[in-house]
Parts: structure tokens; sequence; C-alpha cells
């Protein structure tokens, strides 16, 4: 049997979850730093995309303000090419997948099953003063629209944890404490085991 060679080898994927304003992006900057990983939002690359002047531009801008989940196929298209561009093999995809179609579709594409789900629970209430007080001037950050998008979140994201979490993959952390107490148990999740019996 012959061996898997480099150019063969899966990049090692660990998807970000977490409702609206949970606190993804911040934690994954800190991650980034940390432990040498790429950080692809897949909002972000949907935002880049719009501004790009693409012909999917106005489409996303849509979708996006009526905080629903675009079509698998531009989401998955734009994380692939971020993933090739990057040079790196260790990625943070974050806001991905968002339901069913996503999941498997990403699967189906890339043959890419994630090492775990790193999944921020955070109070609705907490979450909607973060996204309220962020001033990043994204259109998605008013209350309607949020509402739609915690909606979403509940009947399409979840659902995406607990299949995850049947498979054992999940690891939740506590993401309504302080951004340095999150990262605390971030950070203990990231750290391999036998680093921590040294520290110890
Ligand atoms: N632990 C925290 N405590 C207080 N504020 C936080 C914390 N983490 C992040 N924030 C702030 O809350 C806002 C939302 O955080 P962030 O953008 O990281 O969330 P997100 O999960 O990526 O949201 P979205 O899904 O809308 O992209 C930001 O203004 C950020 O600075
Ligand atoms: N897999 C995804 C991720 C995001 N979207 C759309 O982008 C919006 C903003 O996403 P954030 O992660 O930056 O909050 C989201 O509400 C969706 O409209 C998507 O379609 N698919
Ligand atoms: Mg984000």
């Amino acid at each position: 049997m012959g061996s898997v060679s480099d150019a063969e080898k899966k990049p090692a994927v660990i998807f970000v979850l977490g409702g609206p304003g949970s606190g993804k992006g911040t934690q994954c900057a800190n991650v980034v730093e940390h432990f040498g990983y790429t950080h692809l939002s897949a909002g972000d690359l949907l935002r880049a995309e719009i501004k790009s002047g693409s012909e999917n531009g106005t489409m996303i801008q849509n979708m996006i303000k009526e905080g629903k989940i675009v079509p698998s196929e531009v989401t998955i298209k734009l994380l692939q090419k971020a993933m090739q561009e990057s040079g790196n093999d260790k990625f943070l995809i974050d806001g991905f997948p968002r339901n069913e179609e996503n999941r498997a579709a990403f699967e189906a594409v890339t043959k890419i099953e994630p090492a775990f789900v790193l999944f921020f629970n955070c109070p609705e209430e907490e979450m909607e003063k973060r996204i309220l007080s962020r001033n990043q001037g994204r259109e998605d950050d008013n209350i309607e629209t949020i509402r739609k998008r915690f909606n979403v979140f509940l009947e399409s994201s979840l659902p995406v944890v607990e299949y995850y979490d049947s498979k054992g993959k999940v690891r939740k952390v506590d993401a309504a404490k302080s951004v340095e107490e999150v990262f605390e148990a971030v950070k203990a999740i990231f750290t391999p085991k036998e680093e921590k019996v040294i520290a110890a």
C-alpha cells in the first residue's frame, strides 16, 4: 500500500460556529496569532464578493440583508479559492456550515471532515447587545435583520451543531464571559495534550 504524499494530504479544518455576535471573529483572530491557523470567515468572503462587483453580488447582498443563507455552491467556491490562495494547511472556517445544505455540500465537494467544531455558546440578549454596539457599518447589524439571523441560527444552524455533537466533535465554550476568559478556554482546546502535561 502506498502512503499518502504531502500533495495529497487533506488540510486540517476546524469549523467555528455560534450565534450572530457570539465572538467567533474575535476569538479566531486570537487563535491565528497563537496557533498559526488561517482564518476564513464565510460572511467576510461573501461581503468581499459583493464589493468586488461579481455577478452574484446583488443576490448575496439581498440574502445578507434578509439574514438568509446564500446557496452553498457560491460560498464553497469562495472558501476553496481562499484555502488554495492561503498556502496554509490548517484553517478556521468561521460561520460555516450554517445549515444542513452547507454541511453536506462541503463534505461532498471537498471530502474534508472537520477535526472538530468550536462552538461559542452565548445567550441571545448578550449577542444582541454586542452586535448593536459593534459599529462596523454592516448592513445586517440592525434590529430587524438581527432577529431574522437569530431565527435562522436556531432553526438551521443549531441542527448542524447537534449533528457534529452526535459524532463527538463539538468543543463547546461559554462565550458570555470576557474576551480574555473566553480565549483561555479556547487555548485549552487548541493546546496539544502533551504540552498540558508538561505545564501541569
Ligand atoms: N467576550 C466578549 N465580550 C464582550 N464583547 C465581545 C466579546 N467577544 C466579542 N465581542 C464584541 O462583540 C462584537 C461581535 O463579536 P464578533 O464580531 O467577534 O462576533 P461574530 O460571532 O463573529 O459575529 P457575526 O456572526 O455577526 O459575524 C464585536 O464588537 C466584538 O468586539
Ligand atoms: N455560511 C454562510 C455564512 C454567512 N452567510 C451570510 O452572511 C451573513 C453574515 O454572516 P456572519 O458570519 O458574518 O455573521 C449571514 O447572516 C448570511 O446572510 C451565508 O449565507 N452563509
Ligand atoms: Mg463574524
